[in-house]
């Protein structure tokens, strides 16, 4: 099976991308075609699989897999990807549309050098706190540091949900966050009874923050955009940062900017960019 895709990153969370505007592939492939085009080794390597895809309620769609196969509802960094692909690639015709997710529907603004997508914003909706909205067992309130014991570790947690589950934690020292010995536990926490992406967050000041996270089904990443609105959200709620004002998260392989509006809405805003185009020659 010869299949074309593109290479994208944002921030270093890279992906591959399929356009099924002009080529199909059978749903019932997926889950064992993500796993093997994230593969270094005997695949392209990546963080997981997107689908670019025609849909009647959008302009474009998106579908996430992670490289464990699983798939994940929403994908801030990808989203930006998306967004880039469709412009430069006439999917679309305008620089701001609608691009629809497991999730919901978001919209994404393209901000132009030329006639290349520079930076992306996307007005990613509102949170969900509810617990059952995360979702994670117990009683329907909201989550904000709240005692969390792991493996003997006493933590506490904020958890949000971005239309996909994160578990935050603040730490004194990024460098010293147990985003290895605790990220793949918590991960798969029986609390969370669909995994959660976990995140570990330095606050440096009201309008910084360093990022480290553990993604649900892809373990450690370079960034994680729908991360980086749960680690803003989180802030806010927790008194460190302020709604309304623009938030810079640190993240591994480069800055997003956070901004939890007055009106309950979060804005990311971030480049994407193109990193090579292919034939993925697959043998099943
Ligand atoms: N890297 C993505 C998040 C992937 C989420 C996925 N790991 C899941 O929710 O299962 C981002 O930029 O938001």
């Amino acid at each position: 099976m010869e299949i074309p895709y593109t290479k994208m990153h944002g921030l270093g969370n890279s992906y591959i991308f399929l356009d099924l505007f002009s080529f199909s592939v059978e749903e019932s492939v997926l889950v064992e075609l993500a796993k093997k085009v994230s593969d270094i080794n005997t695949g392209i390597g990546s963080d997981g699989l997107i689908l670019i895809h025609p849909t009647a309620a959008a302009d474009v769609g998106m579908r996430i897999f992670n490289k464990d196969g699983s798939e994940g509802k929403n994908c801030g960094n990808g989203l930006r990807c998306v967004a880039k692909y469709a412009f430069e690639n006439n999917l679309v015709n305008k620089t701001q549309f609608v691009i629809e997710t497991r999730a919901g529907n978001v919209t994404a603004e393209v901000f132009l050098d030329g006639d290349v997508v520079e930076e992306v914003t996307v007005d990613m909706g509102k949170p969900t706190l509810n617990r059952r909205g995360i979702p994670m067992l117990g009683n329907d309130e909201t989550v904000i540091s709240e005692a969390f014991e792991v493996s003997h570790h006493p933590l506490e947690l904020t958890a949000v949900s971005m239309g996909n589950p994160h578990a935050v934690f603040f730490v004194e020292d990024i460098d010293e966050a147990p985003l290895y010995d605790l990220g793949p536990l918590i991960t798969n926490d029986e609390r969370f009874p669909e995994g959660v992406n976990v995140e570990f967050i330095e606050i440096i000041s009201e309008t910084e923050m360093h990022f480290r996270v553990w993604e649900r089904g892809s373990g450690v990443t370079q960034a994680c955009g729908t991360g980086a609105c749960a680690a803003a959200v989180a802030s806010i709620l927790n008194g460190y940062a302020q709604k309304d004002t623009e938030i810079c998260v640190h993240l591994s392989g480069g800055d997003l900017f956070i901004k939890w509006a007055a009106d309950g809405r979060v804005w990311m805003r971030g480049k994407a960019e193109t990193t090579t185009t292919g034939t993925f020659y697959w043998k099943r």
